[in-house]
């Protein structure tokens, strides 16, 4: 499949829109200027980008819960309690994994399973089978804006959907939703499926309505170099503001070193910033998203509250304008409402008293340059893989192992470049795999690691990552040995 960065032509677009909205019976429902209409006759107070923006320009940092119930009833009243009694500035849908799979018929089985058994027999909300008018019903319901939280390599009908539906906000990429969530998928398809989601969410900002969308910052979530996850996160931007897409944010998975966590945050939305304007997109609205330790968490509950408030500190001192929030049940499996709610009062009750704080120091200006060193050089090796397509670049930039995920299961990731914490814990780069490092941040990230195993008496070796990988959920940062 060829793919090139250009905006796709309305009368191709017309006609995928036709195919795609024959997947399944709903989506015969959507109507682009009924949606139009319907989305116009929302108040302010319900819409995402705007509250973003309002965040950004007041310097706040705003609390968005993950969660998803299969009846439509059961997911407004789990919503509103999030919304009065965990104090959520921002509220999520997140979506059942077989929506995510595209494969609505087991998602309508789970729907009424769920209602026979009267308990969730899915992980989520499956939109597409709930429809325009069951999306409507969630929005009309709620008095906060409402994002899509999925992890769908084809999420084009449900974008359709959920559009219409009312929802203004979608997270989601090319990149983002295929190297965490796929084994086989071409990168080209999703890159290309992606670009239609993008393309749709600028049909709607030229029809006046201004839909927010937030590539998935945290990849596999395992010991992801900021480097990796900025590199991603600022590709799906290019792409996105190539189809018309206006209002983006970009997001980060906390790896648990202060500096370097506050650093990526600053990085992320200046290195954002930046290749925008390079590349001609001017008059995109960048604003960045903390998520809350997305590697393996304590059952304790006490001990997850620390790491929530750990990753609340973080997001606050590093300005973040939106922290995605976990639960002190993240171990054991989907929260409960109660625990959902208590996660979000804990971390608003450390935003608000961070909230009048700066954190600033020489280490974090240190962090903050090698940060843009190294996401530079993956950024501007892939521009040259593609020779100046970075549709293509990205392409050629995974299977060259240029951008290479942790940890990814997708088999066109190279997987060679091994992360492992330095001494202070610190995610860094123990075999650089391909990576287009020059000798400089080659020598730095060798000399972090060896300084670790200087630390610990032992040899510099694979058997730290495992260390590393398994250290949260036993209470500690860095895997140290026995
Ligand atoms: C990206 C993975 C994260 O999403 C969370 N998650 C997935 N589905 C749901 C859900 N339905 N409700 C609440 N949290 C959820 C999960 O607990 C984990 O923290």
């Amino acid at each position: 499949m060829d793919i090139k960065n250009k905006k796709i032509p309305e009368a191709e677009f017309e006609q995928l829109r036709k195919e795609v909205l024959l997947q399944w019976p709903t989506g015969k429902d959507v109507n682009l200027e009924e949606a139009i209409a319907y989305h116009k006759s929302l108040p302010e107070h319900k819409d995402f980008a705007k509250k973003l923006i309002k965040a950004k320009n007041e310097n706040r940092t705003l609390i968005e819960p993950r969660a998803g119930v299969p009846d439509i009833d059961e997911h407004i009243k789990l919503l509103k309690y999030l919304e009065k009694e965990g104090e959520a500035d921002l509220l999520p849908t997140t979506i059942d994994s077989y929506t995510r799979q595209n494969r609505y018929t087991e998602a309508e089985n789970g729907i009424n399973e769920s209602i026979r058994l009267d308990r969730a027999m899915l992980n989520g909300f499956p939109a597409v089978n709930h429809g325009v008018a069951g999306c409507r019903k969630i929005i009309d319901s709620l008095d906060v804006p409402v994002q899509v939280r999925h992890g769908t390599p084809d999420a084009r009908l449900l974008t359709e959907i959920t559009y219409a539906g009312g929802f203004t906000s979608y997270e989601g990429g090319g990149i983002s939703y295929n190297l965490p969530y796929c084994k086989n998928v071409p990168m080209e398809k999703t890159i290309r499926d992606w670009q239609y989601v993008d393309r749709l969410t600028g049909l709607y900002e030229e029809m006046g309505i201004s839909i927010n969308r937030e590539p998935y910052g945290p990849l596999t979530g395992t010991l992801v170099p900021p480097f990796v996850s900025h590199a991603a996160a600022i590709i799906e931007a290019l792409l996105a503001a190539e189809q018309g897409v206006k209002n983006i944010t970009v997001g980060y998975g906390q790896c648990g070193n202060l500096i370097q966590d506050i650093a990526a945050i600053r990085t992320l939305e200046e290195l954002t910033d930046e290749y925008l304007q390079k590349y001609g997109y001017n008059d995109v609205i960048v604003t960045t998203v903390l998520h809350q330790w997305m590697g393996g968490f304590p059952a304790d509950e006490a001990k997850a509250f620390g790491v929530i408030s750990l990753g609340s500190t973080i997001a606050a001192l590093a300005k973040a304008t939106k922290v995605i929030v976990k639960t002190p049940h993240e171990a054991v499996g989907i929260p409960t409402m109660a625990a959902n709610a208590a996660g979000l009062r804990c971390t608003k009750q450390v935003v608000n008293m961070l909230s009048d704080q700066q954190f600033q120091n020489n280490e974090l200006e240190v962090e903050k340059d090698i940060i843009r060193k190294e996401t530079r050089c993956i950024v501007d090796k892939c521009f040259e893989l593609g020779e100046g397509d970075i549709a293509v670049g990205v392409c050629r930039g995974v299977e060259a192992g240029v951008l290479d995920v942790p940890f990814a299961p997708c088999r066109a990731n190279a997987g060679l470049m091994l992360p492992a914490r330095d001494h202070n814990g610190a995610v860094r780069v123990l075999n650089m795999g391909n990576l287009p490092f020059g000798q400089e941040l080659k020598d730095f990230h060798k000399e972090k690691i060896e300084e670790r195993a200087r630390a610990e008496k032992r040899d510099v070796s694979f058997q730290m990552v495992i260390d590393d990988v398994y250290a949260i959920g036993k209470g500690r940062l860095v895997g140290r040995p026995r």
